[in-house]
């Protein structure tokens, strides 16, 4: 049997396992890939909302990369949330140098949860943003893109496409995954941009409540995937037709009163809409 690829998430816990560092690990395990873990930040948060944040200090960040990487290969990485500049700053220095520089790389620009609460600081934004051409893919949702661009929110999917292709323009993105979930309508649109132009993804939309996480889940999908397909757009379309799957039986779980999570359970749907 084959050696299944090591991927690891440098995010802030989530404790309620919808988001973060939990929802990764299950990710990554139910995709085929052994979980490894750096956080950033320990969140007092349930599916209603985040109630506290304990930041990890940046050295202690830098000590956890330091010590994993000295021993385990890694194949894969994403980004979650980094909380401050002097995390981000860290990490990008990691992210540049040997081993992590060859590992396929996924930054999720995670700023606020589902529930509103913000997860980045202001003033890392500037850092979050240098850090881009550095991941060889970014997965912003509609407000972060904004944000990364310092323009309005996209309302349709026209403006999704123009702002995925201007990440990579005026913000030097390798590739792109820009997520349409918060734009509405009956399919969540997604835009992939990299050098050969830029597609739409389209799945249905599942109508639930429950989508605390769909942003974690799907990039870690990514990382989880990527050393199993041959290119990014094989690995982008069978992540978010996971993270679909995923959405559709998250209301079994009934885990919290809020913004649920979704069914990290959920087996991968072959290509004739059936399941494993
Ligand atoms: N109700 C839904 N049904 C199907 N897919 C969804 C739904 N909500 C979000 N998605 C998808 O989940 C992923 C996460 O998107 P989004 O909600 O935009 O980002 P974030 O979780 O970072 O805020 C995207 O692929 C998006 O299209
Ligand atoms: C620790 C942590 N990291 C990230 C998110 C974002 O979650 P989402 O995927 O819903 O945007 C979160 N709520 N908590």
């Amino acid at each position: 049997m084959a050696r299944p690829p090591v991927s690891l998430s440098i995010a802030g816990s989530d404790p309620s396992g919808g988001a973060g560092i939990q929802a990764d690990l299950k990710t990554f395990a139910r995709l085929g890939a052994y979980g490894t873990a750096v956080l950033t930040a320990l969140t007092a948060q349930n599916t209603r909302g985040v109630t506290g944040l304990h930041v990890v200090p940046a050295g202690f960040v830098a000590e956890q990369l330091q010590t994993l990487l000295a021993d385990v290969r890694v194949d894969a990485v994403k980004l979650g949330m980094l909380a401050n500049a002097e995390i981000v700053a860290v990490v990008r220095e990691f992210l540049a140098s040997e081993p992590l520089a060859s590992a396929d790389s996924v930054l999720d620009p995670v700023m606020v949860a589902t529930s509103g609460d913000r997860l980045l600081d202001d003033a890392a934004v500037g850092a979050i943003r240098e850090l881009v051409p550095l991941a060889a893919v970014i997965t912003p949702n509609v407000a972060e893109a904004a944000v990364l661009l310092d323009r309005s929110e996209a309302v349709d999917v026209a403006e999704l496409v123009a702002q995925a292709s201007d990440l990579r323009g005026a913000l030097g993105a390798q590739r792109v995954l820009l997520k349409g979930g918060h734009l509405g309508g009956p399919q969540a649109i997604d835009v992939w941009a990299d050098d050969s132009g830029v597609r739409q993804l389209a799945a249905t939309r599942v109508e639930t409540r429950n989508t605390h996480g769909t942003g974690c889940t799907l990039s870690s999908a990514l990382a989880a995937l990527r050393p199993q397909r041959d290119d990014w757009w094989h690995t982008v379309r069978d992540a978010k037709r996971w993270l679909t799957a995923a959405l559709s039986t998250a209301d079994r779980l009934e885990v919290g009163g809020g913004h649920g999570p979704v069914d990290h359970f959920a087996p991968f749907p072959t290509a004739a809409g059936e399941s494993e």
